[in-house]
């Protein structure tokens, strides 16, 4: 037995937090590991690109996509829909790859109750200070949406006590190096487990 099932990660952060700069450089340091485009109906912003930061549809195709249940969760968040697709999940998943979901709190808790076995992780900002320089400084959305954010900072953080791994994002390096470090042991354990399983399964054989 050669072949071992990745492991599925939830990441969840408030808005500005530094969840999609974290994940860019884990990516970029391990290019085994995989990231799920979502779908959504926010407006791109200036720099992204369809189908590599989101795959951005209108609301009408979402609702459609949803009722035909191709979601495996989704959410409405600061007014617009976002949804992890089915497809490629299981795909990706078998072909040994981790793979990540970039979501909020609440399609944590649909994905955790359908796949239990996922590892969920959680971001904090240092402050909320340091959070709302970081959403002013990446200069991408208005006061007003800026405004909104924070608001709803609070009650996303206030489910960090639901995620398995929670980090601080205060120096990007360190933050970085323990998000390395759960993807490493991780990837450890579960070379043991399958190292375990192909003696097993030499023993049963004979
Ligand atoms: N439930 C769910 N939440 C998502 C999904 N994709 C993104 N989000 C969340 O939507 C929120 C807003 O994301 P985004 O518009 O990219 O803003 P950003 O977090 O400020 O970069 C974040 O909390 C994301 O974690 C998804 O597929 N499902
Ligand atoms: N540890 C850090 N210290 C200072 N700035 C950071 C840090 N981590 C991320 N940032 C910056 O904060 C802004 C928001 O980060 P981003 O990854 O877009 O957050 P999120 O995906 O959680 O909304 C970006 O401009 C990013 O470069």
């Amino acid at each position: 037995m050669n072949h071992s099932t990745g492991t599925l990660y939830i990441i969840s952060a408030p808005s500005g937090a530094g969840k999609t700069s974290l994940v860019k450089a884990l990516i970029d340091a391990d290019s085994s590991i995989r990231v799920s485009v979502s779908h959504t109906t926010r407006a791109m912003r200036p720099g992204e690109v369809n189908g590599v930061n989101y795959h951005f549809v209108e609301r009408e195709e979402f609702v459609k996509m949803s009722e035909h249940g191709d979601f495996l969760e989704r959410a409405e968040v600061f007014g617009n829909l976002y949804g992890t697709s089915q497809s490629h999940l299981q795909q990706t998943l078998d072909q040994g790859h981790d793979l990540i979901l970039e979501i909020d709190w609440q399609g944590a808790e649909q994905v955790r109750k359908l796949m239990p076995q996922a590892r969920s992780i959680f971001i904090l900002p240092p402050s909320q200070h340091a959070l709302r320089q970081r959403l002013t400084n990446r200069g991408q959305d208005s006061d007003e949406i800026i405004e909104g954010r924070m608001r709803e900072a609070v009650s996303e953080m206030s489910h960090y006590v639901d995620y398995d791994y929670l980090i601080i994002n205060d120096d990007f390096a360190h933050a970085l190096d323990d998000l390395k470090a759960i993807f490493r042991a991780n990837q450890l354990h579960q070379k043991r487990q399958q190292q375990r399983h192909g003696k097993l399964l030499a023993e049963l054989l004979g």
